[in-house]
């Protein structure tokens, strides 16, 4: 035991204490907001359901009514604020903090406490600092000795005299010890060496000093982090997350901060990182759902369909097609493309109301040649659809005084007439008796309500059919590059194909969405103030450019790991960094790269490293365990080795996974493992959550993830041919935290077979 622990913890039993004080008056207060919430609610639904009756007393019902609202929004208000600090007390009660760093400025000297959020005592005093109040950056980037941190006022030089980390459980001191490290190994050992779960943890006690340098970088437009497997490059962005919401909490709210996700089991496995630390999650979405969302009725290819249907299947002159529909100049080509459309190439399409045209193609590509060609096409759509909406105000002018109309309005019943009129003019028509103007308003409004669907049309420019318009595009494309001019005319046909069967392919969309846009000037949300984008390595420079164009005012965070690309090229982290700087036209753009893997054992890192042609870059956190297992079978034994495998690591390990080269190999996996007496949970692409610890599912749909214990199912050389598979090898290694096991069935794949010396070989029925 350290010498200091019992003076640690008596400082630590005054610091609960205080906690429980301000722990009950939270509750008090909270519960006295509560009922005053209740109160003033009731009584605002009590005065407004009673005077709105009294015709006579509309206009004061209306100025208390307002005066109710901001009563009632103060309260809550109140009751939110009480409410999070019961939570924050509550959430620190158990360990309130794991780290301590003493400091002399000038001769002062002083000790401070670092955990999940600050607590003061009754005279201001900070018994703990929140981890990311400036000073607090101390602990993890300080060794012993000079340290700066910021303040308002510029850099503060300090000493840094000790450095303690504790590790806190009930209250209770369990462990403590002075460090020289930035946060010292033995406590990180502690925290790696732990079994998983299902759910991912915060690593805010043991943050690393590279870590930190994401997790605080407020200045940076575009901050790309290029890391190995492991080298906590999620947790570091979703710890930056937090620290992003504290020092703007009053400008930034989660909603404003969109994470794209590889896949949907990786959303719910990082669910609870953020709440653990006191805040909310941001929003999440994998760019699938959010083509799908923008391209509403189509089914946007997802990677994983695309890399189940095989790369094998493509020919090299789809290949070629898509490998310019993904580079960043089809942004040129399509802007290009864009400005020598004339009105009689732009793809108008008809407006219909109730199976009649309401605005034909024909008169929108009259409305449309009317305007100079001075303008850009997206100026003058804009003021073709300014036009086309006059001539729906002007019709339904026109309609105004029609016999079928004034019937229509007949057949209304009182609250319907009130419910198109509104109360207000319903009731200023009841009083001053001008009949005559309520009708036409009236009939106006019933004939607007009438060609709703067409004005929702207009407003949404579905008066031209991007569809064929790009269809075009892609022949547009075919006399652009004369030699390969019929692979372009193929990729047409193939296009308008999947059309029928409202599929698009995913090199389409990000080109097509951009189409759309560069004609109607719109698809861009401004209130995203931060987009992180997890697996780069698996975007195309076109779909990063549009997503860029989709938030323009946000900042980037891009992260992951060029070795783990399911398809393209390792490429060095300058070279992404050039590649993205320019793509984005970033002004502040920032390069992490980390090389420290802190998720698998030495010896599996060893392996996986090998895998790799340059994996010597790539460093190990020193945490022993056994040598990766190989085990080669062969078709009869499989099923046997593998519950065999299953068996004896389920006995040490909690989660355990079986990955499979493709989803219908692991489909297989599961069929073969039903006779034996566990369950697994077979998962694929659509599924959201993992709910065993026994898992089955192909490598890909595992990116992100992590478990106890891996076995690589079918290593063979039939499986693993060639080196293409490389990135997917080091991918399924990567998940293991503490065991790996491979089984090949028949001869293993050379690209193992080169480095046997990392693996323990167990060959048939050893
Ligand atoms: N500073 C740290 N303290 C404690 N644990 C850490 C730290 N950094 C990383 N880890 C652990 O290492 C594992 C890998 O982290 P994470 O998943 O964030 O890495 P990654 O770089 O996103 O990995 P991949 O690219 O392989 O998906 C996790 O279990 C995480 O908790």
């Amino acid at each position: 035991m350290h010498a200091d622990q019992p003076v640690e913890q008596e400082r630590l039993d005054k610091v609960v204490v205080e906690i429980d004080q301000q722990l009950e008056n939270a509750k008090d207060a909270y519960a006295q907001a509560h009922s005053e919430t209740r109160a003033v609610e009731g009584n605002y639904i009590a005065n407004t359901s009673i005077n709105t009756f009294e015709v006579d007393d509309a206009m004061e019902t209306n100025a208390e009514i307002q005066q109710q609202r901001n009563i009632v929004a103060r309260v809550t208000e109140t009751e939110n604020i009480m409410r999070k600090t019961v939570d924050t007390l509550t959430m620190l009660r158990p360990s309130p903090y794991f780290g301590r760093v003493d400091i002399d400025e000038e001769g002062d000297q002083e000790s401070l406490y670092i955990g999940l959020a600050s607590v003061q005592d009754k005279s201001g005093d900070f018994l703990v600092y929140d981890w990311r109040a400036p000073i607090s950056g101390i602990y993890y980037n300080g060794t012993l000795g000079k340290v700066s941190y910021p303040t308002p006022m510029g850099e503060q030089d300090a000493e840094l005299l000790k450095k303690r980390q504790f590790t806190i459980a009930d209250a209770k001191i369990v462990n403590m010890f002075d460090t020289n490290e930035t946060v010292g190994d033995e406590m990180l050992q502690y925290a790696l060496g732990q079994q998983n779960d299902l759910t991912m943890r915060n690593i805010v006690a043991t943050i690393q000093q590279e870590q930190n340098q994401i997790i605080r970088d407020t200045t940076s437009d575009l901050l790309v982090v290029q890391g190995v497997a492991g080298s906590g490059k999620t947790s570091a962005i979703l710890q930056r997350i937090a620290f992003l919401l504290f020092h703007a909490r009053e400008e930034l709210n989660s909603d404003q901060i969109v994470l794209f996700s590889p896949n949907r089991l990786f959303s719910s496995y990082i669910a609870d990182v953020l709440p653990s630390l006191g805040e909310r999650n941001m929003r999440q979405v994998t760019l699938a759902e959010f083509f799908s969302a923008r391209l509403q009725g189509l089914q946007v290819q997802t990677l994983f369909e695309r890399y189940e249907t095989g790369q094998n299947t493509v020919s090299d002159a789809s290949l070629q097609v898509r490998e310019v529909l993904e580079d960043a100049t089809i942004l040129d080509a399509l802007t290009a493309f864009v400005e020598q459309l004339t009105p009689t190439t732009l793809r108008f399409d008809n407006i219909y109301f109730e199976d009649d045209v309401f605005f034909s193609k024909e008169a929108m590509t009259l409305l449309f040649a009317e305007f100079s060609s001075n303008y850009s096409v997206r100026e003058r759509i804009q003021m073709t659809q300014k036009r086309l909406m006059e001539r729906l105000n002007n019709r339904i002018d026109a309609l105004v005084d029609e016999d079928w109309v004034l019937e229509a309005l007949n057949n209304l019943d009182d609250q319907q007439y009130r419910d198109l009129l509104g109360d207000e003019l319903a009731e200023q028509v009841a009083e001053e008796e001008e009949m005559g103007d309520a009708i036409d308003v009236a009939a106006k409004r019933y004939l607007e309500r009438e060609f709703q669907v067409v004005d929702d049309a207009l407003y949404n420019m579905h008066f031209f059919d991007i569809y064929n318009q790009y269809g075009d595009f892609l022949a547009y494309m075919a006399n652009q590059r004369p030699a390969e001019a019929e692979w372009w005319l193929s990729k047409r046909d193939r296009f308008l194909r999947e059309l029928e069967y409202h599929r698009i392919d995913l090199e389409d969309a990000a080109p097509m969405l951009f189409l759309r846009d560069l004609i109607t000037g719109g698809g861009t949300n401004k209130s995203m103030f931060y987009v992180f984008v997890d697996e780069m390595q698996d975007y195309t420079m076109a779909q990063l450019l549009y997503l860029k164009h989709a938030f323009p005012a946000a900042k980037f965070t891009v992260l992951g790991d060029a070795e783990q690309a399911l398809f393209r090229e390792v490429e060095t982290p300058a070279a992404l960094l050039a590649k993205y700087t320019a793509a984005f036209k970033a002004t502040k753009p920032n390069l992490i790269t980390l090389n420290k893997a802190y998720r698998s054992t030495q010896e599996i890192m060893d392996f996986a490293k090998a895998l790799l042609p340059d994996g010597d870059n790539i460093m190990a956190f020193t945490r022993p365990g056994g040598k990766p297992a190989l085990y080669i079978t062969d078709t009869t034994g499989v099923a046997d080795e593998l519950w065999r495998q299953v068996d004896a690591l389920r006995q040490d390990h909690n989660t355990v996974a079986i990955l499979t080269k493709t989803q219908p190999e692991a489909e297989a996996v599961y069929r073969m493992l039903r006779k034996y007496p566990e369950k697994f949970q077979l998962l694929q692409a659509s599924d959201r959550t993992r709910t065993s610890n026994l898992v089955v599912m192909p490598i890909y749909l595992a990116k992100g993830l992590e478990f106890d214990a891996v076995i690589g199912y079918d290593v063979s050389q039939t499986n693993y041919p060639d080196s293409e598979a490389t990135g997917l090898l080091y991918t399924l290694a990567s998940r293991a935290m503490h065991a790996l096991t491979l089984i090949s069935v028949g001869p293993v794949s050379s690209l193992i077979r080169q480095v046997q010396d990392t693996l323990e070989i167990h060959a048939f029925g050893e």
